[in-house]
């Protein structure tokens, strides 16, 4: 029977979401990075097919500030960057009973617990692929990966992953399957990413319940556009 654990990572709100640093604050960022984990977390802890969900951070005292039932919390000490922290956390699940993990990014606020199960037991259909990569929109990042522990090659996470998880698949003499959802696809990068999210939420499709607040309470206290044009940063409520 298939210990399926999902590895949630989140990085320091310090250095998180840089791209977003021209627009946004440093308390919105740290308030939307927090919103958006919660719904990943929240999805993944609502899947039939994943057994434990857990936080792979060095951010201190997070259970105090995403307390969902049931999920789990990994410190890494002082962060070592993504693929090493996660690799990390994967081997602990290894010792811990995890026979498979479902890496997810924390920037996913569409994602939905339907979603995840059609990702990962799609994968149980296929024997011919051993690993399961979800594409982001842009199809060059990696979402989420879908892999048995131990992992049969390196975590490339980062720029143009899913072009560094082929290679590496290849080096390891497998291949992935890559997997183009919309639901799966949808990461909160740039501010235009940003834009997308609040215009897909006013046309009625699904966002997390924590981002959904998020984008709500922040266009309630929309400041005029004079003094929106007044501020360099702006607030998330002076964007959309
Ligand atoms: N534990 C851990 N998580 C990380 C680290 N770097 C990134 N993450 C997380 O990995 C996911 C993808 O992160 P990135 O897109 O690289 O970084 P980001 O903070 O979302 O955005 P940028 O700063 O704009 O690149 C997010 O959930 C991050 O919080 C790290 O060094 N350690
Ligand atoms: O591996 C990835 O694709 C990155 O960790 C996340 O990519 P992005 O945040 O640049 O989309």
């Amino acid at each position: 029977m298939k210990q399926i654990w999902a590895l949630i990572p989140l990085k320091n709100f310090a250095r998180a979401k840089t791209r977003l640093a021209g627009a946004l604050g440093a308390e919105v960022r740290r308030a939307l990075t927090l919103a958006m984990a919660r719904d990943v977390v929240a999805a993944l802890a609502s899947s039939r097919a994943v057994t434990r969900v857990i936080l792979v951070s060095d951010i201190p005292h997070l259970e105090n500030l995403i307390d969902i039932d049931g999920v789990g919390y990994f410190n890494t000490g002082l962060a070592q960057g993504l693929n090493e922290d996660l690799t990390t956390a994967a081997r602990w699940a290894g010792t811990q009973g995890a026979t498979d993990v479902l890496i997810a990014h924390g920037d996913l606020p569409q994602l939905t617990s339907q979603a995840i199960d059609r990702f990962i037991l799609g994968a149980g259909r296929s024997t011919e692929y051993k690993v399961r990569a979800a594409a982001c929109k842009e199809g060059s990042g990696t979402n989420l990966l879908f892999a048995p522990l131990p992992l049969p090659l390196p975590l490339v996470f980062g720029k143009n992953s899913l072009a560094g998880f082929h290679q590496a698949a290849a080096e390891a003499g497998m291949a992935i399957e890559v997997v183009r959802d919309s639901v799966l696809e949808t990461d909160i990068d740039e501010l235009a990413d940003l834009k997308a999210l609040a215009a897909a939420h006013a046309r009625g499709e699904f966002v997390g319940a924590a981002t959904a607040a998020l984008l709500l309470s922040t266009m309630k206290a929309r400041p005029t556009t004079s003094a929106a044009k007044c501020s360099k940063r702006h607030p998330v409520s002076a964007i959309f």
